[in-house]
């Protein structure tokens, strides 16, 4: 494939980070409102930012019924924070007829390490990310409760007072972090995706 075309879901969240971190990693980025957009690109991110909000967005926008064709079909996808929320196949603490895209079997808390900690970074060791520990932001982020068995866990975070937590994944082509690399600068998880993209 030459340059993949990756599309950044822009109804809401941080999409100008995401954007910034494809073209970093070697992608053409561009952003999807709407299904014809969505219909263009090769591979697709949902940004961090508020799951409840995009979800309702998405749903006005027309592009939620889309989104799960294509994922259904292969696309391939990468969820970060609020965007791992919108590709989990269940969510935990969802509002009131909250739904998702889905596509990833795993079950997803909410806001998870909100409880102890709104905010923190921790350093991550991601499989399939070589070099230095990857710096993980984590903003109201959630966690993977559960995985089906055709998940792969990619990265994990020990809790002080907690067990340890799912923090990243990879289903085929759908890729997911609890974090927010978009965020750090350090584009290594974004070309972990291109080259998803570039392979699928
Ligand atoms: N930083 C984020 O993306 C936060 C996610 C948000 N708490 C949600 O559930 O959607």
């Amino acid at each position: 494939m030459p340059t993949p075309v990756i599309g950044v879901l822009a109804l809401q969240g941080d999409v100008r980070e995401h954007v910034r971190a494809l073209e970093s990693a070697g992608a053409e980025a561009v952003t999807v409102r709407r299904p014809e957009e969505l219909a263009r690109v090769d591979g697709l991110v949902l940004p961090g930012g508020e799951s409840t909000t995009m979800w309702k967005l998405a749903a006005a926008f027309d592009l939620l019924e889309p989104m799960r064709e294509r994922v259904r079909a292969g696309l391939p996808a990468y969820g970060s924070c609020a965007g791992m929320v919108m590709l989990a196949d269940k969510i935990l603490d969802g509002v009131d007829g909250q739904e998702t895209v889905g596509g990833i079997d795993m079950v997803v808390r909410r806001n998870a390490f909100g409880r102890q900690v709104a905010s923190f970074e921790a350093d991550l060791e991601i499989r399939g990310v070589s070099g230095e520990p990857f710096r993980g932001v984590f903003i109201r982020a959630p966690w993977v409760e559960s995985v089906g068995a055709g998940v792969e866990v990619l990265a994990q975070i020990h809790h002080p007072e907690d067990a340890s937590r799912i923090v990243a994944v990879r289903q085929g082509n759908l890729l997911a972090t609890s974090f927010h690399p978009e965020l750090t600068g350090d584009d290594r998880v974004h070309r972990y995706f291109v080259e998803l993209v570039r392979a699928a």
